[in-house]
Formats: structure tokens, sequence, C-alpha cells
């Protein structure tokens, strides 16, 4: 299976696991391990001070699963508030990633795409790798990526619903207009499936949280997710066949058992 190459970085696995909300860091743990995700997410606000399910702890427990960090914005409402949360977090996180939220509604915690490309563009300049949380619009999207983002992640649904993705045709036509971009799809993944079925349309990876650390059985759920991510991406590079209106027969033809020569 192709790597997944971000910002020229190679990250093993096409899962991005959330950290936040589980029922105890045990099962933190144990689902950070089950699910060997290509990197973390975190939250500054919730690295801030504390035990070991909040603050300084926290931060040491993610540290010693040994998989990169992604620090986000998680909250920020206003570029000055992403940029200064982002300046922040790679001081306390000690790297250049930042998956940038912006958010723009309180009901949906839809990205404000307007605000975002502005705060792309000042952190991209500070040297940030900027993966941006953002909506299916592709003259959106582009904007991110004339603001210098080389990677985006489109939603799948708001934030914690597990409704999986909403809006199927403006994804797709996102990943057709942009076969050039890794495109992670991030947020209001529910199940399994909904994560195989994205990857088999060719999206690059995928980030969740609330489904695994919600789920009746976190470490079994993220476990399904790493496999789902994984089915999906080997299908989407075996080229599946394409739906047809009319029925053809599969059962072969007597002295043509092959597709491509009847030699053996
Ligand atoms: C963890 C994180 O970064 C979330 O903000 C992310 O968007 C995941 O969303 P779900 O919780 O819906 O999977």
């Amino acid at each position: 299976m192709n790597t997944l190459t971000l910002y020229h970085q190679d990250f093993s696995g096409r899962l991005l696991l959330g950290t936040a909300a589980y029922p105890t860091a045990d099962i933190l743990r144990q689902s950070v391990a089950a699910a060997e995700p290509a990197m973390i997410t975190v939250s500054l606000r919730r690295a801030g001070a504390g035990g070991e399910a909040h603050g300084q702890g926290f931060w040491e427990l993610l540290q010693n699963l040994n998989i990169p960090i992604l620090p986000n914005t998680a909250g920020c409402q206003s570029v000055q508030e992403a940029v200064t949360t982002a300046q922040m977090a790679r001081e306390v996180f000690g790297t250049d990633w930042i998956k940038l939220e912006l958010i723009g509604d309180d009901d949906t915690l839809q990205p404000d795409v307007f605000q975002l490309v502005e705060a792309a563009k000042i952190l991209i300049d500070e040297g940030f790798k900027v993966l941006p949380y953002c909506t299916e619009d592709l003259i959106a999207c582009r904007r991110l990526l004339d603001a210098g983002c080389r990677a985006l992640m489109p939603w799948a649904a708001p934030i914690g619903t597990g409704l999986g993705v909403v809006h199927e045709y403006a994804l797709r036509v996102l990943r057709e207009r942009l076969p050039d971009t890794p495109l992670i799809i991030d947020a209001g993944l529910g199940v399994p499936s909904q994560a195989a079925q994205v990857m088999e349309w060719g999206f690059d990876a995928v980030l969740l949280n609330t489904a695994v650390s919600r789920s009746g059985d976190p470490v079994n759920m993220a476990r399904a997710f790493a496999l789902a991510a994984q089915a999906g991406r080997l299908a989407y590079e075996a080229c599946p066949v394409q739906p047809r209106e009319q029925a053809q027969a599969s059962t072969p033809t007597v002295g043509q058992p092959f597709w491509h020569s009847a030699e053996y």
C-alpha cells in the first residue's frame, strides 16, 4: 500500500486519531496501540496544567505513546486566537505541525473558511505545517492551497455527530478536482464502513475521535477503524469495477476461463 505523505514527510497508516474524551487514560493508551495511528491530535487547551487526565500529566501520557503529535486549535473563533494558540502549541509540543480549526458557528461547529485562509497564510509564513479543518467547498479549498497549505482536512459531517458523509457529491468533486492534494476526511464519521467508503473514493486518510472514544469499546473500535481505513485504501489502489446498469455474466465462457487470455 502506498505511504501517506504530508509536507514531504511519510507516515505509516492512514488513520489519525483524536485523544479527547476516552473513559480512562488506560483505555486511551490501549486504543492508540490498537489503531496504530499516523498521528494523534491534541488540543492545547487540554494540555494545560494538572494530573494524568489533564495538563502536564496528559501531555506526558501522549509523549509516551511515541506517535507523532498533531496539536489543534480546537475552540478558536478568531484569526488572532488561532494564531496565538498555534504559536503556544509549537512551544508546548515542540512541533511545527498544526491542525488549524477556526470555528464559525457554535451550533454546527462549521469551520469559518474566510478566517481560516487568513490564519493559514500567517502560520505558513511562520513555518508551520498547516492542516486546515475545512468544509468541502472547492473554492475555499483552492484558497487554502493558494495560501500555502499542502494538505487539507475537509469535514464529513459536523464534529461529534457520527453522521458519516453528508455531502457526498461535493466531497467527490473535491477529490476529483484536487487530485494531487492530500485530502484527509476529518470529523463526523460514526462507523468504520464510512471510513472505508471515503478511502475507496480516493481520500488519503481519515481523522476521527468521537466514534472511537465514545463507543462502547474504544479499543476494538479503534482497531476496526484502522482496518477499515486500510481496507478502503487497498480497494482504491486495486481500482474497483465501475458500476453498470446492465447485467453481465460473471461465470466463465467455455474455453475462455480468463479475462485477458485463454492460456493457462
Ligand atoms: C479530535 C479532533 O481534532 C476533532 O476536532 C475532530 O474534528 C474529530 O471529530 P469527530 O470527533 O467527529 O471524529
